[in-house]
């Protein structure tokens, strides 16, 4: 039986990125940029105010205070002015090009207005206050590469060389099929031995919140026809996900139809808790992901195998999330023999993470997940993880380390 993180790798070594496509710039936020941006052109174009103030020759500044006689005025968006006389300075606001001849700005502050002239107060060093054509990014340079996951400073980057189209991996589009009997779809009322199809959303919402794109293709019942039927819709997408059905169950269907439609099963049960009967298979190009029924089992699951594959397959290259150190702040009691993941309720305290049980750790009770926002390892042979110990702990909500105001 793999360890989940030998079952994370045989499920990685299996995903590559799909294809390329181009977006709308906005689009592109969080998605991943597939071919590196090259400078068409060097930034800035010319040299440039960086302050609202005067240009100046520095030679005619040497002992300051003194006067120069103001011969024009270039705002933002102006064009560049004919050469300086020597004595003279230009009236210049910050962004607007450098007039030939001078070689600093003066700030206004640094100023004093007299009508015709400015008064120069402070010294003034050649270069001062000027952002010269090429600094920030010559012609030809990889200025975001391929593979950087697209956040606001790249869109900066993309739209000051004009990239209104930006090329990215293709979201994945991923199936989403539950199974059993037992289910009902939300808006019907459920009765005594009938359940919400809950991981429907559940994995719907997480494939959201990967960048990926749920397609929720609805329930197989428990027999072979209907299971035939809905995974082989399921193995369309580029992704299929299904949650129930994997246990020892003699109703437990999902790994026997994949087998027959032709998936390979590349695992069944993982050395881990919650999450043991997960199996993972291919069919063709498809990652095929059988996930255990109980909501709580499903989610962790998708966290610690589906999610790192989506990204995988997004372009993403950061897609497992680490393990921290953290102190456990109550004594853990477990059977040896598996990993354990507790739910945990993470909070830094001094500048120390610390963990303290989310509640009930049975793997039914969906409400300790809800009160948890990470999972802390406990070692497979342990039994009693003392109060204090210092422990491993993924957390799974990225607000943990937000400050509430
Ligand atoms: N004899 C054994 N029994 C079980 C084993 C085992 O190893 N031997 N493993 C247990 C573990 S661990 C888990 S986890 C579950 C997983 O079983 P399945 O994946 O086959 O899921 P089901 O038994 O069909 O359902 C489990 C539970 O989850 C509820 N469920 C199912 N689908 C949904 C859905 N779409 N939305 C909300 N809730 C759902 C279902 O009603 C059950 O309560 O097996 C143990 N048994
Ligand atoms: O592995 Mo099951 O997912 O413990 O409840």
């Amino acid at each position: 039986m793999p360890s989940f993180t030998e079952a994370r790798s045989i499920i990685l070594d299996r995903v590559a990125p799909l294809g390329v496509e181009r977006v709308g710039i906005l689009e592109a936020v969080g998605r991943v940029l597939a071919e590196n941006l090259i400078a068409p052109w060097e930034m800035p174009l010319c040299d440039n105010s960086a302050m609202d103030g005067f240009a100046v020759r520095a030679d005619d500044c040497g002992e300051t205070p003194v006067s120069l006689k103001v011969t024009g005025y270039i705002p933002a968006g102006g064009r560049p002015a004919g050469p300086v006389e020597p004595g003279c300075a230009i009236r210049i606001m910050t962004g607007a090009p450098v007039p030939s001849g001078c070689d600093a700005v003066v700030p206004v502050e640094e100023t004093e207005d007299e009508g015709d002239a400015v008064r120069i107060m402070a010294t003034v060093a050649r270069r001062q206050h000027i952002r010269f054509k090429g600094e920030d990014v010559a012609t030809g340079d990889i200025v975001v590469p391929r593979g950087t996951l697209l956040q606001p400073p790249e869109i900066s980057m993309l739209a000051s060389f004009g990239k209104a189209l930006v090329p990215v991996f293709r979201k994945a589009r991923v199936a989403i099929l539950s199974t059993g009997d037992e289910l009902v779809e939300l808006g019907e009322s459920p009765a005594p031995g009938t359940i919400i199809n809950s991981n429907a959303l559940s994995l719907a919402a997480a494939v959201r919140q990967c960048g990926a794109e749920p397609v929720i293709i609805g329930i197989a019942r428990d027999n072979r026809e209907s299971h035939r039927e809905k995974l082989a819709e399921g193995l369309k997408a580029d992704v299929l996900i299904t949650s129930a059905g994997v246990s020892a169950g003699d109703r437990d269907l999902v790994r026997d139809v994949l087998a027959e439609l032709g998936a390979e099963q590349l695992f069944w049960k993982v050395d881990m808790k919650p999450g043991g009967p997960t199996a993972f298979s291919m069919h063709g190009p498809v990652p095929v992901f059988s996930l255990p029924g109980n909501p709580v089992s499903t989610m962790i699951t998708f966290e610690f195998f589906v999610r790192p594959a989506l990204l995988r397959m997004m372009g993403h290259s950061r897609v497992v999330r680490p393990f921290v150190k953290a102190t456990l702040l109550e004594e853990a009691r477990k059977k040896p023999g598996k990993v354990n993941f507790l739910r945990v309720q993470a909070t830094e305290r001094d500048g120390r993470l610390v963990a303290s049980t989310a509640g009930e750790q049975h793997t039914g009770i969906l409400r300790t997940m809800v009160n948890a926002n990470a999972l802390v390892l406990l070692p497979r042979e342990a039994s009693v993880v003392p109060a204090g110990s210092e422990v491993e702990m993924m957390i799974l909500r990225d607000d943990v380390t937000m400050l509430e105001r």
